[in-house]
């Protein structure tokens, strides 16, 4: 008999779940399986939006971010009676394979469902964050990131028409990596992450002498996640540096855009690997992408491992600069 297969997005979107979502109903059908949409996450999972999904649902999708199915911040699925109505659901349409694409809270909802009801299942890491443990790469952080660079690029233009400090705040949650990976690659003076310590009276002496030195403006990056607000940081360059500044907090923009081809050919493997996976009876995985290539590996050592920035990016951060 034919199975039913399941795919629903969860927390914040990424560009890349829409691609995601395209080789989904592809390749359940070359496997004779039949792919179902559930709407909005655990809330459709719990309302009972889920559709049978067809060539038709997804084309003229890869280009477009977010997703064409919805997501969301479910707070009745962390309830064990609406966890029980979503098992209800799926048991209704035979519905038996389930692939999650979401962040680690989402993994975490997913693990007690399963803890639960034991629904096989494959979790896709699909966070902006890219803040899983186990991998070293979530769908959709390519397209951010590259957001972010078109961002400081243009922020750049105007700084450099003034004499100015930006501060460009991005998002991350309590992960630093966005910040980290934007300042490397778009050359910022100063960053700072909540993964380490940093003394802004440290940089004082620095900044003046590369002002007498010369330099009209500066660019810092800042992780939404470090202890103070962006408004702090601009007020300690007009304060000790003597410099006028300004913050821009790039916010949701950095969720949006057409995804890279980098995060079209990611999508296109997750899902992929999450279906040979389902296929192949591994019920209980996170597909992860690791140094040595994709990896599934067991939902409970993801979740349950804090999550650590990589410590070759960490080092980076605190190279020093050639004073200009
Ligand atoms: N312990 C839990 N039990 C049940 N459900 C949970 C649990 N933790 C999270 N969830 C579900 O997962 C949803 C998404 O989690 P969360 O808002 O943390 O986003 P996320 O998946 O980490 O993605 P992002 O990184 O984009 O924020 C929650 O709204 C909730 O429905
Ligand atoms: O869109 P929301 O629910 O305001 O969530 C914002 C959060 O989601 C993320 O964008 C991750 O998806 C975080 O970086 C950010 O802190």
């Amino acid at each position: 008999m034919k199975q039913n297969i399941a795919i629903l997005c969860s927390g914040g979107d990424v560009s890349g779940m829409n691609p995601a979502l395209k080789r989904f109903v592809e390749y359940s059908l070359q496997n004779n399986l039949t792919p179902y949409f559930v709407y909005d996450g655990y809330e459709g999972l719990i309302d009972n939006n889920i559709q049978k999904a067809s060539y038709c649902d997804v084309s003229g999708i890869i280009n477009r971010g977010g997703t064409k199915i919805g997501s969301a911040r479910s707070k009745r699925f962390m309830q064990v009676e609406y966890r029980n109505i979503a098992k209800q659901n799926l048991d209704a349409l035979h519905v038996t394979m389930l692939i999650v694409l979401g962040g680690d809270g989402s993994f975490r909802g997913l693990h007690q469902f399963y803890k639960e009801h034991n629904i096989k299942f494959c979790g896709v890491p699909s966070t902006i964050d890219n803040d899983i443990s186990g991998t070293d790469y979530c769908l959709g952080v390519d397209t951010a990131l590259n957001m972010i660079k078109f961002s400081i690029d243009s922020i750049r233009d105007t700084a450099s028409s003034f004499k100015r400090a930006f501060v460009i705040e991005t998002m991350g949650n309590k992960c630093g990596y966005l910040a980290l990976v934007s300042h490397l690659t778009s050359g910022s003076e100063l960053c700072l992450i909540p993964e380490t310590a940093y003394n802004l009276n440290e940089y004082e002496q620095k900044f003046k002498q590369e002002i007498q030195n010369g330099r009209r403006y500066f660019i810092a990056v800042v992780a939404e996640g470090i202890k103070e607000d962006s408004k702090e940081i601009a007020r300690w360059f007009e304060e000790k540096i003597g410099i006028e500044s300004r913050v821009n907090v790039l916010g949701h923009l950095q969720r949006g855009g057409n995804p890279t081809v980098k995060d079209r050919l990611m999508a296109y493997k997750f899902i992929t690997y999450a279906i040979d996976a389902l296929l192949d009876n591994k019920n209980e995985t996170i597909v992860c992408y690791t140094k040595e290539g994709f990896r599934y590996k067991e939902i409970n050592a993801v979740v349950n491992t804090p999550y650590q920035l990589d410590e070759e990016l960490i080092k980076f951060i605190n190279s020093p600069k050639a004073t200009e």
